[in-house]
C-alpha cells in the first residue's frame, strides 16, 4: 500500500470470532505516522491520550509565530491549540495532511472555520469544561471591585496604611448585566443570585432564564440599568468593537465593566476615559486585543498602545487571560495589581478544568482520525455510525465532499458491487460528509474504493478506517 493510502487509511483491530460479536477497536493503519503537534501548554491528560494511541506527538509550551507554525503545520495530521494560536487560511492551506484540529479551550474564533471545513478538516472544542471556573472569577472580581480590593492590597504592599469605606460597597442587592447567557453567563447568574444580586441578561436568542434573572430586549437596556456589567459574548463580526465610547456612556454613574471574554470586544480608550473622568467606578479585564504568545515582561506599550493609561487607572484589576484558572493567591508587581496563579495541586477547579479539556478534546480528535465520527465538531456535519462489529472484511468510508447535486448516486454506484451496511450523511452549508460501512471488501478492492472516490469531482477529503 502507497504511503499516500496508508495515511488516509486506519486498520481495525479483528477479532478472531465470529460467533461473540464486539465493537472492533480501532487502530491506526500505522499509528507511528500519525503525527500530532500540540502547542499552547495542553494539559497532560490531552498529551498522554494521543501517546496511548501510539501517535507521534510533540508538545510544545507556547504559542509559534506564523512562520514556524507555517512549517511545523505541513507535516501534521492534527494539531492541538488554545486561544493565542491563529490558525488562519493562510496557514491552513499549508496543512496538507491535516485532518484534525482540537482546540482545547472554548473560543474557536482563532480558528478560520471555514477555510478549515473547505480543506475537509474537522474542528472541536471543549464547550463547557472550564464555564463554572470563569464564572467564580467574575463573583471574585465583583466583590474585589466593589470593595476596591485591588488598590487597597496594592497600598499595602507598599507600606501604605489606607483604611477607607468611601465608594465601597456591599454586593447584596446590587443589580447585574450580564451580556451573552451561555455557558458561563447562565452559570454567573446562579452565582450572583446566591449573593443576593439581581440579575438582568442580554442575548441575541431567547432563552430560558435560570432562577430569577430576567432578559432584557437590548444592550442599551441593560446597560442603563446594571450596576456591573460583565461581558461573556464569543467573538463575533456583531461582538467586535461592542462596547465603545456610547455604550459606555449608557453605563449608570458608578458602575463597574467586566471583560473575560475576548479582548476585542471592548474598545479600551474610551473605557480609559471612563475610569479617569470616574463615569465608571472600576473595570476588570482579564483579556486583550494582543495578548503575548508566551508568559513574561510582555504587558506594555509595545503590545497595546495604551497599556501605561490603564494601569495608572483606579480600581482596575487586570489579569493575564485567566478566566478559566482558580484565582489561588494575589500579589503584588511594581506598578499594578498582578495576579499569580499557581496550578492548584490539592484539587482546586484549575486541575480539574485543564485535565476536563484534555480528555474531552483529546478524545474527540482520537475517534475522529480512527472512527471519522465527526459529532461535536464545531465547523463540520455531525455524524456518526454504530461502531463495526467484528465480522471480518469491513471496512468504513469517509467522504468529505462539496454539497452538490448528484455526488451520493454517484459514490453509490461506486459502491454497488458491494454489501453496504450501513450509511449516513449531512451537510452543513457546502460541506457535506458521509460515512458508510462496506462488508465483504477484499484487500485489493480497499485501493479501488479509495482511488474512485477519492477521485470524485466534489472531493474533498476521502479516508478508508478498516
Ligand atoms: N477568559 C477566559 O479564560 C475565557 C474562558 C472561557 C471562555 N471565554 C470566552 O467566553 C466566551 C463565552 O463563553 P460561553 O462558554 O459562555 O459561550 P456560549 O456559546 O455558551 O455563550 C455565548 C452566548 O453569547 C450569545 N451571543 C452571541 N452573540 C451575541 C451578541 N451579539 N449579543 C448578545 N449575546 C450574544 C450567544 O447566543 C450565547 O448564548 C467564549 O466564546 C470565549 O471567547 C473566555
Ligand atoms: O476560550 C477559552 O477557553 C479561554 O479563553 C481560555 O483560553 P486558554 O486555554 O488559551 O487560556
Amino acid at each position: 500500500m502507497s504511503l499516500e493510502v496508508a495515511s488516509t487509511v486506519v486498520r481495525l483491530t479483528r477479532s478472531s470470532s465470529f460467533t461473540h460479536s464486539h465493537p472492533k477497536a480501532l487502530k491506526p493503519f500505522d499509528s507511528g505516522e500519525i503525527k500530532i503537534l500540540l502547542l499552547e501548554n495542553v494539559n497532560q491528560r490531552g498529551i498522554s491520550l494521543l501517546e496511548k494511541e501510539g501517535y507521534q506527538v510533540e508538545s510544545i509550551k507556547k504559542a509559534l509565530p506564523e512562520d514556524v507554525l507555517i512549517e511545523k503545520i505541513r507535516d501534521v495530521h492534527a494539531i492541538g491549540i488554545r486561544s493565542k494560536t491563529k490558525l488562519t487560511k493562510k496557514v491552513i492551506q499549508e496543512a496538507k495532511k491535516l485532518l484534525v484540529i482540537g482546540c482545547f479551550c472554548i473560543g474557536t474564533n482563532q480558528v478560520d472555520l471555514e477555510a478549515a471545513a473547505n480543506r475537509g478538516i474537522a474542528v472541536f472544542n471543549s464547550p463547557f469544561s472550564n464555564s463554572r471556573s470563569v464564572a467564580e472569577l467574575i463573583i471574585a472580581e465583583i466583590i474585589s471591585l466593589s470593595r476596591q480590593l485591588g488598590d487597597r492590597n496594592i497600598e499595602l504592599h507598599q507600606g501604605n496604611w489606607n483604611k477607607v469605606s468611601s465608594q465601597c460597597y456591599e454586593i447584596r442587592g446590587k443589580t447585574l448585566g450580564i451580556v451573552g447567557y451561555g455557558h458561563i453567563g447562565s452559570q454567573l447568574s446562579v452565582l450572583a443570585e446566591a449573593m443576593g444580586m439581581t440579575v438582568f441578561f442580554h442575548d441575541i436568542i431567547q432563552l430560558m432564564p435560570m432562577g430569577t434573572a430576567k432578559q432584557v430586549n437590548t444592550l442599551y437596556e441593560l446597560l442603563e440599568r446594571s450596576d456591573f456589567v460583565s461581558l461573556h459574548v464569543p467573538e463575533t463580526e456583531e461582538t467586535k468593537n461592542m462596547i465603545g465610547e456610547e455604550e459606555i456612556a449608557r453605563m449608570k454613574k458608578g458602575s463597574y465593566l467586566i471583560n473575560a471574554s475576548r479582548g476585542t470586544i471592548v474598545q479600551i480608550p474610551p473605557l480609559i476615559k471612563a475610569l479617569q473622568n470616574g463615569h465608571l467606578l472600576g473595570a476588570a479585564i482579564d483579556v486583550f486585543p494582543k495578548e503575548p504568545a508566551s508568559n513574561g515582561q510582555f504587558y506594555n506599550n509595545e503590545l497595546n498602545s495604551w497599556t501605561s493609561d490603564l494601569l495608572a487607572c483606579k480600581n482596575v484589576i487586570l489579569t493575564p487571560h485567566i478566566g478559566w484558572l482558580f484565582l489561588f493567591s494575589i500579589i503584588i508587581s511594581d506598578n499594578y495589581l498582578f495576579t499569580k496563579l499557581f496550578f492548584n495541586l490539592k484539587g482546586g477547579s484549575t486541575e480539574e478544568a485543564q485535565y476536563m479539556i484534555g480528555a474531552e478534546v483529546g478524545a474527540a480528535i482520537i475517534k475522529y482520525i480512527n472512527c471519522g465520527t465527526s459529532i461535536g465538531a464545531v465547523n463540520f456535519p455531525e455524524i456518526d455510525l454504530r461502531a463495526i462489529q467484528d465480522t471480518d472484511k469491513t471496512i468504513r468510508l469517509l467522504f468529505c465532499h462539496y454539497n452538490v447535486p448528484g455526488v451520493l448516486r454517484e459514490i453509490n454506484e461506486i459502491l454497488s458491487d458491494h454489501n453496504v451496511d450501513k450509511q449516513y450523511s449531512d451537510s452543513r452549508g457546502n460541506i457535506a460528509y458521509m460515512m458508510a460501512d462496506i462488508s465483504n471488501v477484499d484487500d485489493q478492492d480497499i485501493r479501488k474504493i479509495y482511488e474512485t472516490v477519492s477521485s470524485n469531482r466534489a472531493n474533498i477529503s476521502t479516508r478508508i478506517v478498516y
